[in-house]
Parts: C-alpha cells; structure tokens; sequence
C-alpha cells in the first residue's frame, strides 16, 4: 500500500475476552448474522474518511482467516500481550509509509454509529487536536472496595469510548515512551495526556458500549436489532 494516507484506523482485536467466559475470543461472539469484529470492521468501512485499516490480530488466532473480510482490504498486523502492545504494533506496521492521523477503535464495540466517528474525525482535523469519544456519567458514582469511601462529584466524570484520534506521530511517541517507562495505559488518551497533550472530549452515544461480559452481548444483539432496523 504505497498511496499517502491521511488517516489509518487501527483496531486492537488480539484479546482473548477472559471477562466473557467463553473458550474461543469474545470478538468472534455472533450479533445476528455477522461475529463482533465483522460488524466493527464494516461500520469502520463505512466512513470515507478513513483511508486504510489495519487490525491487530494475535498471533495463534485461527478464527480470523475465517471472517467474511476479503473485500474490506485490510491490513492484519500481529497483536501483543496488552491493548496498548497491540496499537503499537500497528502503529510500528505503517510507520513506512505513515498517516497524518491514526484513530484507534476496539473490536469489542461493534455498536459505534458512523456519524459519531464523522464528528470526531472533524473536530479533531479542524481544530488540529487529538480527541475521543466520550460520554457523559450518569449514574452516581462511589469510590471503595466493599464499602463506600466516598461519593465521587460527576459533573466533570466521563466514560471514555473509542474511537480515539491523535496525530500519528504523537500517539507512536507517546505509546512508546508511556510503555518503556511501565506506565499502566489502558487508552491512547493516558499516554498522550502523560505528554502534556490535550484530549479533546467529544461527546459520543452511550450506547457505544465495549462487549466485555454476557451481559453486554445480550445488550448489544438487541441494540444492534435496533439499529439494523432504523437504517
Ligand atoms: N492484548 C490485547 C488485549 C486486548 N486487545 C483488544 O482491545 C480491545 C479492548 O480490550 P478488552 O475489552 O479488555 O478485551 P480483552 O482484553 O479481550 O478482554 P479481557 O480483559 O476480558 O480479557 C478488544 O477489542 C481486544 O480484542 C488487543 O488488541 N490486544
Ligand atoms: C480503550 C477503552 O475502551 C476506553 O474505555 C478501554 O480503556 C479499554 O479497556 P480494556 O480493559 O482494555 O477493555
């Protein structure tokens, strides 16, 4: 792929979903007719703005050769032992011939509407800034471990989302240093906030919700009915 790319979105699919429970990748759980990463590959597919995808697939995954994906034209990229290995992997995979812009989405959230991504993709671009999608906490929220310490104040309290879009040289900088350095980075916004770099929030749906125990498949199967139905 040698055509100048303005931006690549990468997609972290190398987990192995222990919170799920299951004996095979929780990415590869069934909505309706199409598995996790089938649906979030095509909703990925569908925004324009996007000019090539690579997924970050572990290595001993027979599942992925499977996927009806032929037609999608992706690049497979091997994953690593935590998310943020995985991106920088496939950060690492196109620094040949680098994007201006990487947006990173999990696998594990195949309900992400297109014009949510859209939004992103033009604040981030005209304002010149890396951002996330984000949403709004609503419930009340406590901080402890059996008991409550403390009712944590939310108006400035937000669940951040993927997909999450930074300028491509500043998030491979800031993955790479937050991880040489040990930091704990469980979203390209932590390494990049570990800069000094602004992450703009961008308010996204909540229902952009990452599959992560049963309970969220069965959501999601009903969600994604919903939309299918309204698109
Ligand atoms: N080494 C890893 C770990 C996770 N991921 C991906 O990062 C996304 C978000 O991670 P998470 O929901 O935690 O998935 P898992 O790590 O698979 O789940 P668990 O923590 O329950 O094992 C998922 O799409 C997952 O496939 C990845 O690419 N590489
Ligand atoms: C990136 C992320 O989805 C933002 O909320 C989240 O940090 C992933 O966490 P996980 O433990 O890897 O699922």
């Amino acid at each position: 792929m040698n055509k100048s790319i303005s931006i690549a979105a990468v997609v972290p699919a190398a987990g192995v979903g222990a919170r799920m429970g299951l004996n095979h990748p929780k990415q590869y759980l069934k909505i309706n007719d199409k598995t996790i990463l089938e649906h979030t590959l095509e909703k990925l597919a569908g925004v324009k703005q996007i000019d090539h995808t690579f997924v970050a697939i572990s290595k001993d995954d027979a599942y992925f050769p499977e996927l009806d994906i032929e037609h999608l034209g992706l690049s497979r990229v091997d994953g690593g032992k935590e998310r943020a290995d995985s991106v920088l992997n496939a950060l690492k995979a196109m620094s040949a011939n680098p994007p201006k812009w990487v947006l990173v989405h999990d696998a594990a959230r195949p309900l992400v509407e297109p014009k949510d991504i859209e939004k992103l993709i033009a604040h981030c671009l005209s304002a010149g800034e890396g951002g996330i999608l984000a949403s709004k906490v609503k419930d009340t929220i406590k901080r402890g471990g059996q008991y409550s310490e403390e009712t944590v104040p939310r108006d400035q309290l937000w669940q951040a989302l993927t997909p999450q879009l930074f300028i491509f040289e500043e998030l491979l900088h800031a993955l790479d240093t937050a991880l040489k350095s040990g930091a704990i980075i469980t979203d390209e916004a932590s390494a990049i906030e570990l800069q000094g770099k602004p992450v703009r929030l961008v308010e996204g749906r909540s229902d952009n919700i990452k599959i992560t125990t049963p309970e969220d498949h069965a959501l999601a199967c009903f969600l994604m009915s919903q939309q299918q139905k309204s698109s």
